[in-house]
């Protein structure tokens, strides 16, 4: 007789399912792991900010410049940006020349500013540096003593705030057109090139940087990338290796054709021609009158060589609010009788044939933003501006005046001689025409800093654009969490069916399901 069976105690678990069960269990661990190491190993360390201070010594005035930037991601593009600018009270430090002492201390307000935005700890290693541009330039020319004295100043209290004094300088005009165009192009991203952008120039050759045009008080930059090489006139040439890429750049700064230098130099030209010491002129609105003594006229060395004896020692200038006439008052300013070379932009300088966008700051945003002639979204046509600035200067004084009573008389005054001034720069002097009009951008700021020179100098005197393409890792920190997240998920589902197959539930097995 058998020996009946035991009933009640459990069925013994197979080997399989033992070893299966210890799998999974050894899976999920292994999945926790991994995640914990993916998100703990590679988290961003906690931020190291660096500062840096720039100060643009312009013609017109001074700007102070607080730049930030993660002291890990130095050699990256597109970190650094603007945390602050203070714009320096009183006139550029060039209108210091009759009281040199007090160009330095004009700058304390400014100083105290930043020492308040920069962590003190931090203060001792976080640079300063200041470069002044076509004020100084032409102070220099004019006095040269006095302009030392100017630089001497500013040293002076440079050196006693807090910071890490670097330097402070008259910079060229070719340093200024590259240094803007430098800045440009590393706020835009266009330096940053890698994976689909790189194939797709490659593939396209599309333009990769933006050319820079630059209108200051006293000098205007024009910068670009041209399309054809030529050694025409090699002092126009600049050879810069960035991010592994080279570039030969083409820039010209014109020293009096600032817009207030390039009025000067208007006034200057009227006055030739004047019988009297009365001068009605279509360049400002009908009704606006302003006295300038003929001294202060000749004064510098945009206007000096057109010095002589007036049986006059005062200037009264009446607006007509004549827009023709006043461009055809502002395009004599524009030499285009002689060009030693294949093509020119005016005054025999060479200029390669226009090639790409182009990014317009400084007052060329001024104006035509004031104008509300900026807009990006609805491209505005040639004709569009040209009559838009137009009826703007056809309007009687009283009128802009109580329109825009908020703003500064001195500004206000000259918008109508501004704009025209600028479609006459870009248009006679550049030959820009109705078809590449719409490739000029007016830019104030690019993200939250503004456009201009100051921040391509810092980059390059921190060495903080390398030569070469800085090693990344292939993947960023977030596509690798979720990559190990995937792995971790693909192994799991892996072992979970393998489980099914080899040990089907009863739930799956045929006849229940
Ligand atoms: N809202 C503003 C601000 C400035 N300006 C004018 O714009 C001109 C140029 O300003 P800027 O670019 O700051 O020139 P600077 O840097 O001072 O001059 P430069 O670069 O030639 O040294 C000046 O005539 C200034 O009066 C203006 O019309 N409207
Ligand atoms: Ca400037």
């Amino acid at each position: 007789m058998d020996e009946p069976k035991v009933t009640g105690t459990k069925p013994k678990m197979s080997w399989t399912r033992k070893i299966l069960l210890i799998l999974g269990f050894l899976s999920t661990l292994a999945v926790i792991a991994l995640i914990a190491v993916a998100v703990t190993q590679n988290k961003p360390l906690p931020k190291n900010i660096k500062y840096g201070i720039v100060l643009d010594a312009g013609s017109s005035h001074t700007n102070l410049y607080v730049y930030e930037w993660p002291a890990e991601k130095e050699n990256d593009t597109g970190v650094v940006q603007q945390v602050e600018v203070c714009k320096v009270e009183g006139p550029g430090i060039s209108g210091y020349s009759h009281a040199t002492e007090k160009a330095g201390p004009s700058l304390a307000q400014c100083l105290r500013q930043a020492e308040e935005v920069i962590p003190s700890q931090q203060h001792q290693e976080t640079p300063v540096y200041l470069g002044a541009t076509a004020g100084m330039r032409l102070l220099s020319l004019q006095n040269k003593s006095a302009a030392d004295k100017v630089l001497s100043s500013v040293e002076k209290t440079l050196r006693s705030a807090p910071f890490n004094f670097q330097g402070a300088r008259i910079i060229s005009g070719q340093e200024e057109g590259a240094y803007g165009w430098i800045t440009i192009n590393y706020l835009l991203g266009n330096f940053k090139q890698s994976g689909w952008t790189k194939l797709l120039h490659s593939l396209k050759s599309i333009s990769e940087t933006s050319g820079a045009l630059d209108l200051g008080g006293a000098s205007t930059q024009i910068t670009f990338v041209p399309n054809e090489l030529s050694s025409e006139s090699p002092e126009n040439l600049l050879y810069f290796r960035l991010y592994g890429k080279d570039y030969i750049v083409y820039t010209h700064s014109f020293l009096c054709y600032g817009k207030d230098q390039a009025l000067q130099q208007k006034l200057a030209k009227d006055v030739q021609i004047m019988e009297n010491s009365n001068l009605l002129d279509p360049c400002f609105h009908q009704g606006y009158q302003r006295t300038i003594n003929i001294s202060d006229l000749f004064k510098n060395p945009c206007t000096s060589a057109k010095k002589k004896q007036f049986p006059f020692s005062q200037l009264h200038i009446e607006g007509k609010g004549d827009y023709q006439e006043c461009r055809r008052n502002i395009q004599k300013l524009f030499n285009k009788t002689n060009c030693p070379y294949s093509s020119c932009s005016f005054n025999g300088i060479y200029l390669p044939p226009l090639q790409g966008d182009f990014g317009a700051f400084s007052a060329f945003y001024f104006v035509m933003n004031f104008l509300n002639l900026t807009s990006d979204q609805s491209p505005i046509s040639l004709d569009k501006v040209t009559s838009a600035i137009e009826s703007f200067c056809a309007q009687p004084w009283h009128e802009v005046k109580s329109a825009y009573h908020h703003i500064k008389e001195k500004y206000l005054s000259e918008y109508c001689f501004s704009g025209v001034y600028i479609l006459s720069l870009l248009e006679n002097g550049y030959e820009f025409t109705e078809k590449n009009w719409q490739r000029i951008h007016f830019l104030g700021k690019i993200g939250s800093s503004d456009a201009g020179w100051t921040l391509g100098y810092m980059l390059n005197l921190t060495n903080m654009i390398p030569a070469e393409e800085p090693a990344v890792p292939p993947l960023s920190h977030g596509s690798y969490v979720g990559l190990m997240v995937l792995c971790c998920l693909v192994l799991v589902s892996v072992v979970l069916f393998a489980w099914l197959l080899f040990h089907k539930p009863k739930c799956l097995q045929k006849g229940i399901v």
